[in-house]
């Protein structure tokens, strides 16, 4: 299924600056859903894990997955690539054969998320020599204060200042853009695989890095790794609902299913703040018998979804006053087996009319718009391509 998507050709949204949160886009009108806000391509990819450890290989270079015999790196054989075209363009750019080398030689990093540092801090080296200006993009991203005593930095200079040249001053400061800016870009959705999706590789996007999050979004983000032609790893923001002019946009960092004290965890932990949005003023209120017993971070996906529902159902109450957000729930979360993303509608048409379907950012199924399931799915696994 083919949609033309015909982004306007006026900013849809404006950089703002808002006490207490920073730098945010507002809608510079208002905005109807399924409206595309922003399209992004990044300032720099990694890979989350190498080929080999993902749970269906991909090529390095383009990120897209590998379906036929892959082609290996001559120099560190557990790095694959679709094609020799992908293999040459690695190793003349962000895989070259001396960080390749270097990379074979690290011992071995037991921590994924230490080998994910590695590898962002490897693509921030190449950027600054292929691209100043796009380095020094990446350093005016939001970064919080970084602080060179976090052990990852001293860990990680140590290990790779020989390779980056990056001083233990910068080594903390691009670490600390990462965590608060990336984006995962994950692997194809299995809808048999229970427990978290995997990100297959990151990235940094000079411009949807302004979105800030709110814990029930009015925009959210997709991506189309597999897609065929240029461009397969860009992201597109696109409108949940009606948005009114001047409103903030955001997005939500992380699936919009997780519980309350989860998402205050993360929020802290990696964004350094306290999330006060209208949702979590609800929330915090609400009774939570596991608090003490379980914890978050061992949990998979499936008992959090399961959790989540359960909180909803013991908050709910008889009327909406408990749980005035209910209506997020029924529409724009996706209910496919082990999925929980967010649903926002296709584009409208050039003359403005809605495309009447609503498509799931995590496992692409798309439905009806007033459809909730049963005979309205169209769910008949063809993907859909969105021409930018
Ligand atoms: C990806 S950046 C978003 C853009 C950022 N505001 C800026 O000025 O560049 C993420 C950071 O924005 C801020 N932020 C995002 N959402 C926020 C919120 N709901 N409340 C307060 N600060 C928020 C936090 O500092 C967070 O680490």
């Amino acid at each position: 299924m083919t949609v033309v998507a015909s982004p306007s050709p006026e900013p849809l949204v404006r950089l703002a600056d808002i006490p207490g949160r920073g730098r945010a886009f507002l809608a510079s009108r208002h905005i109807k859903p399924g409206e595309i806000l922003l399209s992004d391509s990044p300032l720099l990819l990694y890979p989350a894990a190498s080929a080999g450890e993902a749970s269906s290989p991909f090529c390095s270079h383009c990120f897209r997955s590998v379906r036929s015999t892959p082609t290996p790196c001559p120099f560190c054989p557990s790095v694959v690539f679709c094609s020799t075209r992908c293999l040459s363009g690695a190793l003349s750019s962000c895989h070259s054969p001396s960080i390749c080398r270097a990379l074979a030689a690290l011992p071995p990093l037991p921590d994924p998320e230490l080998r994910a540092q590695v590898q962002f801090l490897l693509a921030a080296s190449s950027l600054s020599s292929t691209s100043p200006a796009n380095f020094h993009r990446l350093l005016s991203l939001d970064g919080g204060d970084a602080t060179p005593a976090q052990h990852e930095a001293i860990f990680l200079h140590s290990l790779l200042s020989p390779l980056t040249g990056f001083s233990l001053q910068v080594t903390a400061t691009l670490i600390a853009k990462d965590r608060r800016n990336a984006f995962g870009l994950m692997e194809p959705f299995r809808a048999q695989d229970s427990g978290e999706r995997r990100v297959r590789a990151y990235g940094i996007y000079p411009n949807a890095s302004f979105f800030n999050h709110d814990c029930l979004p009015n925009a959210c983000r997709f991506d189309y790794l597999d897609r065929d032609g240029d461009g397969n790893t860009d992201i597109m923001v696109r409108a949940i609902h009606d948005i009114p002019e001047g409103r903030e946009v955001c997005l939500s960092y992380f699936p919009t299913n997780w519980g309350y004290k989860e998402r205050q965890q993360r929020l802290m932990e990696d964004y350094g703040f306290q999330c006060i949005c209208d949702r979590c003023e609800v929330e915090k209120n609400w009774k939570d018998e596991d608090e003490d017993e379980e914890d978050m971070e061992e949990e998979d996906e499936d008992e959090r979804l399961e959790e989540m529902d359960e909180e909803i159902v013991e908050n709910a109450g008889d009327g909406n006053d408990e749980f005035p957000h209910a209506y997020f729930f029924v529409r724009y979360v996706c209910d496919q087996d082990n999925c929980g993303g967010t649903m926002a509608p296709l584009p409208p048409s050039p003359q403005g009319s809605p495309s009447g379907l609503i498509e799931c950012n995590v496992c692409g199924r798309l439905r009806k718009e007033d459809g909730f399931g049963g005979d309205d799915d169209d769910d008949d696994g063809d993907g859909i391509m969105l021409d930018q």
